[in-house]
């Protein structure tokens, strides 16, 4: 089987320049700019979904495990700041990533990043001028475990946006909640305190399927994956993508998300500001 199969060509022909491709990525704009948020639906095809689920399920014993408590702004507790406060609400963050090196080049979630085209769709996608594959061996591109009881809360993304690839969802729950542009302009603390306690009206809800693609703008949406149930993990692929080329984790970061480091993280230390993966 060939990437041209996992991936349904028909609906996004994105190695094909012309009016079929222009319409597709006039779609995804238009739904960026108006949310910050498009969703390519039924990106691959039923065999791509069945491939894709195959390899992630055959190392996922290579899921790197990690927890924490973290607030939506990755920051530390301030105890200046009233109780209420939502900087001063941390929830549970549980997942597992297994690091994109347990993903060959034959296989076919690499073959779908390496499909001719699929980098240069995402980012006349997202109308980004610098746009680099992260130069990651661990984390170009990764999948993201989730089971019952994990958890990705409520949070800002540090990066400017995010590339995933749902595969397979859990059993029940595992929507992807946003408030889109709740921070834009300001923090807008008094908005961000309502979701945060299940009162806003400003929370969308979207109920990806395996295969779908999303571009999300994650900067100034607050956004959370729902509670997972049942036995089935919850398995995204997620691409990174950064603004320089060449550009690799830093060793502290890398060793939390992903357990191990390789001489590159090494090498590379201190030649440059981090700027991934949250
Ligand atoms: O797992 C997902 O669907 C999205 C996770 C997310 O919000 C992130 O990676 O920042
Ligand atoms: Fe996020």
């Amino acid at each position: 089987m060939s990437a041209s199969q996992y991936i349904d060509l028909d609906r996004y022909p994105i190695d094909r320049a012309g009016p079929d491709r222009d319409a597709v990525i006039a779609r995804a704009r238009a739904a960026l700019a108006e949310d910050g948020c498009a969703v390519l639906k039924g990106f691959l095809t039923g065999a791509g979904i069945a491939a894709l689920t195959a390899e992630a399920e055959s190392v996922a014993d290579k899921g790197h495990h990690s927890h924490s408590r973290t607030n939506a702004y990755f920051t530390r507790d301030d105890p200046s700041l009233p109780e209420d406060d939502p900087r001063r609400q941390f929830f549970d963050r549980s997942n597992a990533f297994i690091p994109a090196d347990n993903f060959v080049p034959e296989g076919p979630l690499r073959q779908v990043h390496d499909y001719p085209g699929f980098d240069r769709f995402i980012q006349d996608c997202l109308q980004e001028e610098k746009f680099y594959r992260y130069a990651d061996p661990l984390a170009d591109v990764i999948v993201n475990m989730a089971e019952e009881g994990n958890g990705f809360p409520w949070h800002f993304d540090t990066n400017n946006f995010t590339v995933t690839l749902a595969i397979q969802n859990a059993e029940e729950g595992g929507a992807f909640e946003y408030a889109p542009g709740i921070r834009e302009g300001d923090e807008n603390f008094a908005e961000v305190a309502k979701v945060l306690n299940g009162t806003s009206e400003r929370v969308t809800v979207l109920h990806l399927e395996p295969g779908d693609l999303q571009l999300f703008r994650g900067r100034y949406s607050l956004h959370r994956v729902a509670p997972l149930k049942g036995a089935r993990p919850r398995y995204v692929a997620i691409f990174s993508y950064v603004e320089e080329p060449g550009m690799v984790g830093s060793v502290e970061r890398t060793e939390q998300l992903y357990g191990r480091t390789l001489p590159v993280h090494h090498e590379r230390a201190g030649q440059r500001a981090d700027a991934y993966i949250d």
